[in-house]
């Protein structure tokens, strides 16, 4: 999340995972990156069963329904939803800040856990007794989680360092540079490093990118299935000064690589459906606990 983010519509949150739909940036008649990230979604409680979304994880169906006024400029009917599937084992979420935290702040974190529970369990249960209210065991463990991610947001420190991080798994392959009117070209080099803006859409990319990130010692890992494109952005120095929800030194610490279908639109027929999917996970990197090597990240299962 951008500090400058505003959280007024009609214009969507800065940061975060967008959704672009139904367009990717001006490739179309709509509004750069269409129309479903500036609307309202609603909570599904029924939704299609996504494969991702079982008992044993943590996740929220959102659907967004056309309204009047998109029919009338985009005059297709249909249900577009997204399923968020977090990770819900402690573990799993300690893996992401593993590398990012420095020893003595990961042994404070394992130190805090019992406390946490405790905090959780005395919440419910003055909850139960004074509110008359009862959390679900899935609800108790996402309070748990996410008062643990707010310790170790604060003791991680500073995000990601664009300067210190390379990408992995888009070499050599072909894409289309948006700073050069989307002229194609291909990759050269061994990974994709960055010195100055960066704006490309790369085309029929591999199933997995790997991000690493030197500073913090972790490598984020993107797998994605029916997306066959990926994009990098980052806007660096004069852009992020232009834009009014983007901090002026906010390009040094982020990255932008999304799962994308670009160069060949998916057309639906009625009746039809379509699913993609993006997971984002984060290991410590071999850079720090030379148990890790990113090749095997990037290459392994
Ligand atoms: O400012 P927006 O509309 O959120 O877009 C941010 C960036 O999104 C990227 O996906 C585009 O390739 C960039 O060209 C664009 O600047």
């Amino acid at each position: 999340m951008k500090k400058q983010a505003t959280f007024k519509p009609p214009k969507a949150i800065r940061g975060g995972i967008p959704i672009c739909f139904p367009q990717f940036s001006n490739l179309g008649s709509l509004e750069q990156h269409g129309f479903a990230r500036n609307r309202f979604w609603t909570i599904d409680t029924d939704p299609p069963p996504f494969s991702t979304a079982s008992s044993s994880k943590t996740y929220v169906d959102l659907t967004l329904k056309p309204s009047e006024e998109d029919t009338k400029i985009w005059a297709h009917i249909f249900k577009f939803g997204v399923s968020w599937v977090m990770p819900n084992r402690l573990i799993e979420l300690l893996a992401c800040w593993n590398g990012g935290v420095r020893c003595h702040t990961a042994a404070s974190i394992c130190g805090a856990i019992p406390h946490y529970i405790v905090w959780t369990i005395w919440r419910e249960q003055n909850n139960r007794i004074f509110e008359g209210e009862e959390r679900s065991i899935i609800e108790l463990k996402r309070i748990f989680i996410l008062s643990l991610f707010e310790l170790i947001t604060m003791l991680s420190g500073l995000p990601i360092s664009s300067f210190e991080v390379r990408v992995e798994g888009l070499e050599t392959l072909d894409y289309l540079d948006n700073l050069q009117n989307r002229e194609r070209f291909t990759e050269q080099g061994d990974a994709i490093t960055f010195e100055s803006e960066v704006d490309k859409i790369y085309l029929s990319t591999p199933t997995k990118i790997a991000i690493l990130d030197h500073e913090k010692k972790r490598t984020f890992v993107l797998r994605k299935d029916g997306l066959p494109d990926a994009m990098v952005w980052n806007p660096w120095d004069k852009k992020a000064k232009a834009m009014v929800d983007f901090g002026d030194e906010e390009y040094k610490h982020m990255l932008c690589v999304e799962a994308a279908a670009v160069e060949k639109s998916i057309t639906l027929k009625a009746g039809e459906d379509w699913k993609g999917r993006q997971e984002l996970s984060a290991v410590p990197s071999s850079y720090c606990s030379g148990q890790l090597d990113p090749q095997k990240v990037l290459h392994g299962s």
